[in-house]
């Protein structure tokens, strides 16, 4: 059955067992998964296609960000992988965006959704301003918004804070969106953070989740309080 919910569940850890043994523990129709740096890295395509073969889409969030040709290039490799989602980083800029769409519009088959990294949720203003941009992150999300529609990506990643000025502004892109939090739980190194209902009700397409649901006692109960919480 097609996933029923707008969860995504970060698999953030540092082996198989672990990735597979939370997996177990999931419902591919409650939600989907997300393989990021450090399972990647520890574990390698294998881990993606051992989650799609117990019936999860995932989302490959490696964040790439290098010049046009590598970028495209290690986007089409994702897409080869079958994965349902892959993102870059919109700081790469108009050109590395566009080749990454035209070499994914070249491929048959089922192509993965394309999605732009804005300003990471973990940044608030003070950390922008230590890398040079003395304005508030939704300034620069909205400006990087605009490039990757531009350039004809799906979506992008964002603050569920900056849903709803994305929505008005850019109507057509796909709202992924990290820094959830459970009201109660730890906002850990996240800095722009909504709990699940208010990111839907902002206009949040998808809502990543990890350490809520990966560190809970109970991630089955930990992801159906998050469901309950949605409907
Ligand atoms: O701006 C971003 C982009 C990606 N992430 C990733 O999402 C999860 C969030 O995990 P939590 O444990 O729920 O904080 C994690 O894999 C990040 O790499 C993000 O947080 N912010």
């Amino acid at each position: 059955m097609p996933c029923q919910t707008p969860i995504i569940v970060a698999l953030d850890f540092p082996s198989r067992e672990a990735a597979l043994d939370l997996a177990a523990r999931l419902d591919p129709a409650q939600c989907r998964v997300k393989v990021g740096k450090e399972l990647f890295t520890r574990c390698g395509p294998g881990v993606v296609e051992a989650l799609q073969a117990r019936g999860f889409e995932v989302f490959l969030d490696l964040k790439f960000h290098d010049i046009p040709n590598t970028t495209a290039m290690a986007v089409k490799a994702a897409a080869e992988l079958g994965v349902w989602m892959v993102n870059v980083h919109c700081s790469g800029g108009l050109r590395m965006m566009s080749a990454c769409r035209e070499t994914l519009d070249k491929l048959g088959g089922r192509k993965p959704l394309l999605i732009g990294v804005t300003v990471l949720t973990s940044m608030e203003r003070e950390d922008l301003a230590g890398i040079g941009l003395d304005i508030e992150p939704q300034q620069q999300v909205l400006r990087l918004a605009g490039l990757a529609e531009q350039a004809g990506l799906d979506g992008l990643v964002c603050s569920a804070q900056e849903a709803v000025a994305l929505k008005t502004a850019h109507p057509s892109l796909q709202l992924v969106t990290p820094g959830i939090r459970p009201a109660g739980s730890a906002q850990d190194d996240q800095r722009r953070i909504l709990t699940p209902r208010q990111a839907l009700e902002a206009g949040s397409d998808y809502l990543v989740i990890g350490r809520p649901i990966g560190q809970a006692a109970d991630p089955a109960q930990a992801l159906a309080a998050v469901v309950a919480e949605l409907a």
